[in-house]
């Protein structure tokens, strides 16, 4: 398979039983054997991601020293905004050529989660409506991302709430990104915009990015790239996923690469990063269990697996 498999979101909200069904396995199977899939049909505007795009191209341009008033004091990076080169991926100490600004959740059914999770930063006033087009965003994907892992269970053949229930509530963030054009030196230094890494999380949307560069790394080991279109999500899955299903669903490498010759322009991406609420433990789901694999991947509470992989991303550090 040389090109991403594409589906249709509205098979599975309002088509047949068969329809449904159909959705199921083609979303369960490109993202269990290819890792990446495209969507659409989904309800999420474009006008709104392109509102989006364009509230964080102004707050990335303000300068740095603005900008590091936004850092979360822990310097975990989990809300709010993380500085150029901070992030690499796991196993990989040169940072990514990137900035970013996190966003959480701010609607929680149940208010001890919500006590638990770590506060969003917005920024000052220069933005009026900036908290606003981006909670609109953030709940819409949040829909969508509920959708998604109950047509994973149904794929998985475990309860269809198993999955989205684990994600009600969830420590879910979504994350600007961007990459800003490249200097020379940063050309020859070795770094990319992403190094190769897997997601933290349960699954992702990608919301279309404004420029070309993700990259795939297929069963077969070839970087495959990943071109965005309008109107299509981009699904992968992550190492949650991948944990709690004993690899069936295992999580893909992927990676940004540096712009070729002289397209040497700013990237923006907008990734939802579906995650477990904070205290929900992270254990095999029950038909994927076999008993050799407890010792790779013995029950942890979400919380406590993203922090060890924040750190191991090079965010664990105060600043
Ligand atoms: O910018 C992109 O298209 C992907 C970013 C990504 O993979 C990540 O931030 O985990
Ligand atoms: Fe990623």
């Amino acid at each position: 398979m040389k090109h991403v498999p594409l589906t249709d979101l509205r098979l599975y909200t309002q088509g047949s039983a068969n329809e449904k069904r159909e959705f199921i396995n083609i979303f369960g199977k490109a993202i269990q054997e290819f890792g990446f899939v495209k969507i659409e049909g989904h309800e999420i505007s474009h006008s709104l991601i392109d509102i989006c795009y364009d509230n964080f191209k102004k707050l990335f341009s303000l300068s740095s020293a603005e900008k590091v008033k936004y850092v979360e004091p822990e310097g975990l990076g989990r809300r709010g905004y993380v500085q150029f080169g901070l992030e690499h991926a796991k196993n990989n100490n040169k940072g990514d050529l990137k900035e970013f600004w996190h966003v959480g959740r701010e609607n929680f059914e149940n208010k001890d989660l919500e006590l638990l999770s770590a506060k969003n930063i917005w920024p000052n006033n220069h933005f009026p409506k900036f908290k606003k087009d981006i909670l609109n965003l953030y709940s819409s994907l949040d829909h969508m991302a509920l959708t998604l892992l109950t047509a994973m269970s149904e794929y998985l053949g475990i309860p269809k709430n198993t999955l989205s229930n684990m994600a009600k509530d969830g420590n879910t963030v979504l994350r600007a990104l961007h990459y800003p054009p490249l200097s020379d030196d940063q050309f020859k230094s070795g770094s990319i915009r992403a190094a190769a890494h897997e997601d933290i999380n349960l699954m992702t949307i990608l919301c279309e990015a404004t420029e070309g560069g993700l990259e795939i790394l297929t069963r077969q080991g070839e970087w495959l790239e990943i071109q965005s279109e309008k109107g299509q999500m981009v699904v992968d899955s992550g190492d949650m996923l991948s944990r709690i299903t004993n690899e069936i669903i295992p999580a893909t490498t992927h990676r940004v690469i540096n712009p070729k010759g002289a397209k040497n322009v700013s990237r923006y991406s907008m990734p939802f990063f579906v995650h477990a609420y904070e205290n929900c433990e992270l254990k095999l789901l029950e038909n994927c269990i076999s008993p050799s694999h407890y010792a790779k991947f013995p029950p942890i509470l979400a919380n406590e697996f993203l922090l060890q992989r924040l750190k191991e991303n090079g965010l664990g550090k105060k600043l």
